[in-house]
C-alpha cells in the first residue's frame, strides 16, 4: 500500500494511491481534487478525454470533477468553482485501505463571487475492487448558506450504443434535452440512442443500486441520492474542443449528488455526501 507524490504534465502536483498487491490504483490532482484515473484488476474504469485541457481556471474533461457549490449554469461559473481550485493535501492513511484527505478553504476569490466561509474535505479511499469518495462541507460562516453538490464521474465504455444502465426504473427525472420536462423512467434498462442529459431526482432512494453494463455498481448516500446521466452524442461532442467527435461513444457520465434542490447548511454545521463505485466482475 502506498501513496506517491508526482507531477502530472507540467505544473500539476498529483498523488498516486496503490493498494497492497498493486492490483488497484488511483491518480488524483490537487487541482480540483480531480481523480483522473482509477484502475482495478488491470481495468481502467474512468474516461479521460485525449483532448482534455490542463490549464489553470479550466475544468478537466473526464475523471471525476467535483461540482460544488453550484450544479449547472447559474450565478457562479458552470458547475461552481471547486473543480478549478487547487486543494491542499491533508491526512493520509496506508494502514487499512489506502486513503487521503484533501481540503479546500474559502479565499479572497471565492468570497468575491460566493460570500460564504466554508471548509471542504474530500476523502478518497481505495479498496481492492471499489473506490469511495466523501465530501464534507463545514459552514465556517455566521449565517446559513446553500449549495448543490455532485461527483461528476466519467465512466469509460466500449460503445455508448451498447451501454446499459439499470436501477432507475420508476424514478422521476428532469429531461434536460426535452425542455426540462418531468418524466418517470419506464425502462428497466436505460439504453442510449441520442443525446441524453437527465437528472433523476432522489434516484438513490430507489433501493436498487445503479449498474452500468451489469458490471460497475454505483451507490450514493442518503444525502446524495440524485443521479445525473449524461452523454452529449456525436454533434455536441464534435462541437466541444475538449471532447471531439471520436470520443462521444467512449464514455457515459453517471453522477451522484444532491442537485434536485439546495442543501441548506446552518452556521458551524457539517454536511456529508458520498458515493462508492464497485467493479462487480
Ligand atoms: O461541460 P461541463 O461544464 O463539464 O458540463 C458537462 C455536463 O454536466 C452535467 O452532466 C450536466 O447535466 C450537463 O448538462 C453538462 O453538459
Amino acid at each position: 500500500m502506498s501513496i506517491t507524490e508526482f507531477e502530472y504534465k507540467t505544473g500539476f502536483p498529483a498523488l498516486r494511491l496503490t493498494n497492497s498487491n498493486g492490483s488497484a490504483s488511483v491518480e488524483i490532482l490537487l487541482y480540483g481534487a480531480h481523480v483522473l484515473s482509477w484502475t482495478t484488476n488491470n481495468k481502467q474504469i474512468l474516461f479521460l478525454s485525449d483532448k482534455a485541457i490542463f490549464a489553470p481556471g479550466k475544468a478537466i474533461r473526464g475523471g471525476i470533477p467535483i461540482v460544488w457549490p453550484q450544479f449547472g449554469p447559474g450565478p457562479l461559473p458552470q458547475h461552481g468553482f471547486a473543480r478549478v481550485k487547487t486543494w491542499r493535501l491533508g491526512k493520509t492513511n496506508t494502514n487499512d485501505d489506502v486513503s487521503v484527505e484533501l481540503h479546500l478553504l474559502h479565499d479572497e476569490d471565492t468570497l468575491k463571487i460566493w460570500p460564504h466561509k466554508f471548509n471542504l474535505t474530500l476523502t478518497i479511499r481505495l479498496k481492492e475492487k471499489s473506490f469511495y469518495q466523501e465530501l464534507t462541507v463545514h459552514n465556517e460562516d455566521n449565517h446559513t448558506f446553500e449549495f448543490t453538490s455532485l461527483f461528476h464521474t466519467y465512466f469509460t465504455v466500449d460503445d455508448i450504443k451498447t451501454t446499459t444502465i439499470s436501477g432507475l426504473n420508476n424514478v422521476t427525472y428532469t429531461d434536460k434535452v426535452d425542455g426540462s420536462k418531468t418524466k418517470t423512467e419506464t425502462n428497466k434498462t436505460l439504453e442510449f440512442t441520442s443525446e441524453t442529459d437527465r437528472v433523476y431526482n432522489d434516484g438513490g432512494k430507489n433501493a436498487n443500486p445503479i449498474l452500468i453494463n451489469d458490471c460497475i455498481q454505483v451507490i450514493g448516500s442518503g444525502t446524495t441520492s440524485d443521479i445525473v446521466v449524461w452523454n452529449p452524442w456525436q454533434e455536441k461532442a464534435k462541437g466541444s474542443v475538449d471532447i471531439g467527435e471520436h470520443n462521444f461513444s467512449k464514455f457515459v457520465c453517471v453522477e451522484v449528488g444532491h442537485v434536485h434542490d439546495s442543501v441548506k447548511l446552518d452556521k458551524d454545521q457539517l454536511w456529508k455526501g458520498s458515493h462508492e463505485i464497485t467493479l462487480l466482475k
